[in-house]
């Protein structure tokens, strides 16, 4: 029997994948196929009470990626808002941060960025850091996912959202606090398949209400960038996108070129230099 059904969480090649009217099934693929992620809509193949098969995945919203040493993996698919956590313990970094943001633009994702921690002493100096992506237009909430997280509810809704970032930022304990009991039952399933793991491994979906979905993802080192074009990257830099097209040469690499209006804006001090030099660090790497 043929039915429609969301992955909640991925081992690997198998899957627990959840029907609209709530069944779940663990579900492997044909052929080896591995390329679906939690969030995926696929239709399944329903063998028992308890099993299925992935056939075939229905076109995505978004897909957001990640890269390890070797190769991009999907995180998640279908997401319409992107949480990345930082806390100012353990030490955040920016460069994660900077790419996380660029991952949503290209994905055309919300980006909302949650400065987690609040009563640790360190956080001044983020708030200060972040304040730079206010500018930019971005949303910075603050929170103690510890204390309260009630505040971000608004925010969540009617989203697919998805908590990312460096393993021990919170995102867990965010989850734990935004869905109180649901989550030990979810855990149960998780922890089973995952050979007794209890730290967050694998993308898990959880429904926060009927509009609202919730993904907490493993610790993440590295954003995949790699699948993007480098001529298209400063549209991902909301400061950097209107400059677009104004430079002398319609192939300016902003770097040594007359007439470039990345390096005018940066010298009249409307653009940031920073922002041009990783900029052109992401192009490098792209280029490799
Ligand atoms: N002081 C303080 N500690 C917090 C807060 N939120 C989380 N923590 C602590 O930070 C540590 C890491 O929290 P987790 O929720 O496991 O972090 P995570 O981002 O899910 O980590 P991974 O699953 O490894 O990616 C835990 O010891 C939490 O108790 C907070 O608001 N304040
Ligand atoms: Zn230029």
């Amino acid at each position: 029997m043929h039915e429609t059904a969301q992955i909640i969480t991925s081992y690997g090649r198998r899957y627990i994948v959840r029907t609209n009217d709530k069944r779940t099934y663990e579900a492997s693929t044909r052929s080896k196929r591995s390329d679906f992620a939690c969030g995926d809509w696929v239709s399944i193949d329903i063998l028992n009470d308890e099993q299925a098969v992935i056939e075939d995945v229905q076109p995505r919203q978004s897909l957001l990626y990640r890269q390890d040493a070797y190769k991009s993996k999907l995180i998640a698919a279908n997401v319409t808002q992107l949480l990345i956590v930082v806390a100012a313990s353990p030490t955040p970094s920016e460069a994660l941060l900077q790419r996380a943001l660029i991952a949503a633009e290209a994905a055309q994702i919300n980006a909302v960025i949650l400065l987690n921690k609040t009563d640790l002493p360190g956080t001044e100096y983020w708030r200060e850091r972040l304040s730079f992506y206010t500018e930019l237009g971005y949303n910075v909430i603050e929170l103690s996912a510890q204390q309260d997280v009630r505040h971000l509810l608004p925010v969540l809704w009617n989203h697919t959202n998805i908590l990312l970032g460096q393993s021990g930022m919170g995102k867990s304990t965010i989850t734990n606090a935004l869905l109180g009991d649901d989550r030990a039952r979810t855990a149960d399933i998780s922890t089973a398949l995952d050979s007794g793991k209890h730290t967050t491994t694998h993308a898990q979906l959880y429904d926060l209400d009927e509009e609202t979905q919730l993904i907490d993802s493993p610790g993440l080192q590295e954003f995949g960038l790699h699948h993007l074009a480098p001529e298209k990257l400063p549209c991902y830099f909301p400061d950097l996108h209107p400059l677009m097209g104004q430079c002398r040469f319609h192939n300016c690499t902003h770097r040594a070129e007359p007439d470039c209006a990345f390096k005018a804006a940066a010298e009249k001090g409307e653009i940031h230099w920073e922002r041009l030099a990783l900029l052109q660090k992401i192009t490098d790497e792209l280029m490799q």
